[in-house]
């Protein structure tokens, strides 16, 4: 697997800078040779990408006639208030096309009939805005394999709260939890909440990664050195996952930085991130229950974070072959099975 060391990459994201502006100045044929040079150190190789794929087919469960529901994921979603119900039905569906048996969404009151109404598969617990809430989704918390926490959650302050002793709850059993969108906006506010919890993945968007930087580091994000800044942050948080979405995805546990750079597309409509996110919740159950024997002795939240953004990738880059510019994240759902054969099917 490639990695790139925090010292290596500081010094050499510094050292191309300075020769990569000498040289342009000089010889413009030669400073494009080594920003060519530059982008495929950052990025993977065929064979790194290749290594990694294999990783995730090695954390795939088998399919048999021997097993009960349930055992290839049960996974619960946190999110849905009046505002968004789309987000955490993404995500809760996401987790089933991946391959979950189960997902159990929880969710304030008024959201639960409308999350119910997408659709038959998702069981739905109108419970994230009662006084006891925290009590209701913890009798479910032995019966889950993962926690996918902030689709669709929203900013109000009782539903924050509620969310604090869930994750308290979810991390004093050893659950692994994805935390994306306003559960990120929890994380700001109170970083101690997950401070070095190494059964955390954090999946921020631009906007969310600035909001932690800035909550945790003190100052502006360092646009430029995009590998340092998502070590740092991730080191700042007691080295845990970090998943950084955008162009190309940056995932960090603090000690190394993977690259994902599968193919997506233009179209950059809403939802994309539930579908990462729910799929990452039960990528990343399979992965720490493969152990790092199946990984390779890598990081099994690495290999599960590489494994959702290539996939999530795909299903855009499918989606938008067949729709263009009119391309939803609905039409991306329906590539999950496609895309998730092609990648990791061998
Ligand atoms: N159908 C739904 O119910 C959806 C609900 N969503 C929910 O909406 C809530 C807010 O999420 P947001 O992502 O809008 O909140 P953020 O506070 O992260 O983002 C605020 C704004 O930043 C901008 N932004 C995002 N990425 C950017 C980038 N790379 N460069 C520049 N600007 C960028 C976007 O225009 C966004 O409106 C969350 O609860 C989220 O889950 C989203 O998941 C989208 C779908
Ligand atoms: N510029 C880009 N080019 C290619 N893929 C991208 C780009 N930006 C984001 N993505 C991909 O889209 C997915 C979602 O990332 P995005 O930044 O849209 O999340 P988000 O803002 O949280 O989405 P959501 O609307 O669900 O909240 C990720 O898998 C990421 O790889
Ligand atoms: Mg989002």
């Amino acid at each position: 697997m490639t990695v790139r060391s925090c010292g290596a990459a500081a010094a050499g994201a510094a050292v191309v800078a300075l020769l990569s502006a000498a040289i342009a100045f000089h010889w413009p044929p030669l400073h494009a040779v080594l920003q060519r040079a530059f982008s495929l150190h950052t990025a993977h190789s065929t064979k790194d990408m290749e290594n990694l794929l294999q990783l995730v087919r090695n954390i795939v469960p088998a399919l048999t006639s021997k097993k009960h529901k349930g055992q290839d994921g049960r996974i619960g979603i946190v999110g849905g208030c009046q505002e968004y119900t789309g987000a955490p039905y993404f995500a809760g569906i996401s987790a089933l096309k991946v391959g979950a048996d189960l997902t159990h969404v929880f969710c304030a009151r008024e959201a639960a009939p409308v999350i119910k109404s997408y659709s038959p598969e998702l069981i739905v617990h109108p419970v994230l805005d009662s006084s006891d809430a925290v009590e209701e989704v913890e009798k479910w918390l032995p019966r889950l394999h993962a926690l996918v926490v902030g689709p669709g959650l929203g900013r109000d302050d009782l539903l924050l709260k509620n969310v604090r002793g869930i994750l308290e709850a979810t991390k004093a059993r050893d659950i692994p939890v994805v935390i994306d969108a306003d559960g990120l906006w929890l994380i700001a506010q109170q970083p101690a909440l997950i401070h070095g919890y190494q059964k955390a993945i954090l999946t921020p968007n631009r906007m969310e990664f600035s909001r932690l930087w800035e909550a945790v580091l003190s100052s502006p994000v360092d646009t430029k050195d995009h590998s340092g800044s998502i070590l740092k942050l991730s080191q700042a948080l007691g080295n845990i996952t970090v998943v950084q979405k955008g162009e190309h995805d940056l995932i960090s546990d603090g000690r190394q930085v993977l690259v994902c750079s599968q193919e997506g597309s233009s179209r950059r409509c809403g939802g994309q991130g539930d579908l990462l996110s729910g799929s990452l919740g039960v990528m990343v159950h399979w992965a720490l229950l493969a152990g790092p024997e199946k990984t390779n002795g890598s990081s099994p939240l690495l290999v599960a974070s590489w494994g959702a953004c290539t996939l999530t990738r795909e299903c855009n880059h499918q989606a938008f072959q067949k729709y263009g510019r009119s391309t939803t994240t609905t039409d991306m759902i329906a590539e999950v099975g496609t895309a998730f054969s092609k990648l990791f099917t061998t």
